[in-house]
């Protein structure tokens, strides 16, 4: 992040959208990706949730392609907040691609730690994590019976935002779409034919009824994506991005504070120095 205002060249790469040129060959990076990180663990495959959701749903498009619909294992994950749809929909994406799955009810066993803190129970991102982590523990358990590794789904923005679950669905062996801000997710989704519906989907974490990403951050993805693009990983000020994007301080200062406030879940645990030379 620069606190100079930087004068924008035409040049400078400020429209988030890809070329035809730029997603053939993303996607062809992103392939060989997947193709290296399996290989490099000795797997043989993967294994992803699917949630019905664009970020599952693309990247189980292009694991499907990179490593045989054979070597790709979808594990559907339903609790009682999601939506029926989504998991309908996540089983339709599974068999589009003709790749292994299983739908294993996760709510009995979050019942087990809500039985154990009841009051805890009655907080819903708490007991949304709970769901979120108990599909960590699920997708670990057939990746280590199978040989195969877990494929993460997160996009850029997310990981910038923080807007994850620590030891939950972060948990993973690599994230395929990781470079790729959310609006470049939908734009990649459509060029590989995933379903218009599913392409423009509200974007949702499933952590209780009714979420949805835009309304618990406070901002909508477009401005969201722009905001990180320009002022977070981009060179422009804090008000020249109000300026540039015509938008109110309060929303890029908002980004801001999702941000900063989430460092830690971008890295290691930290302990302390060592105090022996
Ligand atoms: N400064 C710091 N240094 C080290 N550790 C710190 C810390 N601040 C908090 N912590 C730790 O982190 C914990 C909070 O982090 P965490 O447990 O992740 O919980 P938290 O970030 O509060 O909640 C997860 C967020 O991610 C969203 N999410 C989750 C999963 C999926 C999706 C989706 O889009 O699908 C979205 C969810 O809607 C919610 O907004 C604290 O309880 C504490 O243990
Ligand atoms: N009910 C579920 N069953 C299986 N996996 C799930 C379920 N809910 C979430 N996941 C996993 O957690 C990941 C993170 O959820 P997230 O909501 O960020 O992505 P998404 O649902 O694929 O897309 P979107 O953000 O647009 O809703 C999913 O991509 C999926 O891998
Ligand atoms: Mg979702």
């Amino acid at each position: 992040m620069s606190e100079e205002t930087t004068v924008l060249s035409q040049s400078a790469p400020l429209d988030l959208r890809l070329s035809e040129d730029e997603l053939e060959r993303t996607r062809e990076h992103i392939l060989q990706f997947i193709r290296d990180v399996v290989d490099d663990a000795g797997a043989e495959g993967a294994v992803l949730g699917l949630s019905g959701g664009i970020d599952s749903t693309a990247t189980a498009y292009l694991a499907a392609e990179a490593l045989g619909e054979e070597n790709l294992h979808g594990v559907v994950m339903p609790s009682e907040v999601n939506a029926e749809e989504n998991m309908s929909d996540a089983e339709r994406v599974a068999r589009m691609l003709g790749i292994e799955y299983d739908v294993v009810e996760i709510q009995p066993i979050a019942e087990q730690f809500f039985e154990a803190f009841p009051e805890a129970a009655d907080d819903k991102r708490a007991a949304g994590n709970v769901y979120v982590r108990t599909r960590a523990v699920l997708g670990y358990f057939v990746a280590n019976y199978e040989n195969k590794i877990v494929l993460g789904t997160g996009n850029r923005s997310e990981a910038l935002l923080g807007y994850f679950t620590k030891y939950g669905d972060q948990a993973v062996d690599c994230n395929p779409i990781g470079n790729l801000y959310k609006q470049q997710v939908r734009q990649l989704a459509v060029s590989m034919g995933v379903p218009e519906d599913l392409v423009s989907k509200t974007p949702s974490a499933g952590m209780w009824i009714g979420q949805t990403d835009e309304e618990e951050m406070g901002v909508g993805y477009d401005t969201l994506d722009a905001v990180l693009a320009l002022h977070v990983d981009g060179p422009l000020s804090k008000s020249a991005t109000v300026r540039h994007l015509d938008i109110p301080e309060s929303q890029v200062e908002r980004v801001v504070e999702l941000y900063e406030r989430s460092e830690h879940k971008r890295h290691m645990p930290p302990a302390p120095e060592s105090l022996r030379p």
